[in-house]
């Protein structure tokens, strides 16, 4: 198992039972799995070299990218993608059981991503209730079964409701049945986590930033580089270089390892036409059901 490897543990955005909990159990599931109340926490913990490991939430099918976590690995830290875990995600309404009969709710509290993944919920039902972004859906869950007295609700997942002793009162309100999100294990190593279970296709992460002297074509040049070398993308995405308005970079997964003859001598290429490449590492994914 992956964890007789881990000597130092597992940062995680906490408390227990978040969903990035419950994705790091999927690849860790006896391993020192340490909460962290913040994402940037979870990363410098393992930049820093006091875990091994940072399980961290990337983008949802629903609501994208999760623009911390992208921009901390781009700008802040030099970190490998070990593995990717894939989680289907499903939100629920969670009260204190003794608010079951609430008429209404003074306010409702989760992750930014919970709140905007059951938008149309909240929208139609509690219209009139105020929303407030908490750190983790897990931090809401525990925050609401600590203040009985208060009526308040938050949104979050089936296992925050056991551990935190509270009632489902809606189930299911994320607005897409195709609920998923991805979460990246990040190391300071670049190696693959090789546990049973993981999909056959390997996948690369690759930051790809444009050569500064804005040339006409330029995306059209990165993207032949891929394409006549069919080098297959799962996934483009531009994102703020924060150097000045219109500056961008590219994240571009591949589903091919790094390693691979076609993919050194696509990097070759993206270096000769004047590119800048960050490569976050080949790894596998997980699925979590
Ligand atoms: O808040 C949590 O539980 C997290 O782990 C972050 C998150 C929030 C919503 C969907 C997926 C991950």
């Amino acid at each position: 198992m992956a964890e007789k490897h881990v000597k130092n543990g597992i940062s995680y955005l906490g408390p227990e039972a978040s969903f990035t909990h419950l994705a790091a159990a999927r690849v860790f599931p006896e391993g020192a799995l340490v909460p962290f109340p913040t994402i940037p926490e979870c990363i410098e913990a393992v930049a820093e070299g006091r875990v091994e490991y940072a399980v961290v939430p990337l983008e949802n099918a629903l609501e994208g990218s999760v623009s911390l976590t992208v921009d901390y690995l781009f700008h802040e830290a030099q970190l490998y993608v070990t593995a990717e875990v894939l989680s289907p995600i499903g939100q629920h309404f969670l009260v204190h059981p003794e608010n079951a009969d609430a008429e209404s709710f003074e306010a409702i509290y989760s992750h930014p991503q919970a709140l905007a993944q059951s938008h149309k919920f909240l929208f139609y039902t509690y219209r009139n209730t105020p929303l407030e972004q908490y750190s983790s859906t897990s931090a809401a869950a525990k925050m609401v079964s600590e203040l009985p007295e208060r009526p308040i609700a938050a949104i979050g997942n089936e296992f925050s409701a056991e551990k935190y002793g509270l009632t489902i009162l809606h189930r299911d309100i994320h607005d897409f049945h195709f609920n998923h999100t991805r979460f990246f294990v990040l190391s300071k190593t670049d190696h693959k986590l090789e546990i049973p279970g993981h999909e056959d296709q390997i996948k690369t992460t690759l930051m790809i930033s444009p050569p500064k002297d804005d040339r006409s074509g330029v995306l059209h040049q990165i993207l032949s580089v891929f394409a006549w070398r069919q080098l297959n993308l799962s996934k483009i995405e531009s994102r703020p270089l924060k150097t000045g308005l219109g500056d961008y970079f590219f994240i571009v997964d591949v589903l091919e390892d790094e390693s691979a003859t076609m993919m050194r001598g696509a990097l070759e290429e993206l270096a000769a036409i004047g590119c800048e490449v960050k490569t976050l590492g080949s790894y596998y994914v997980y699925k979590n059901s």
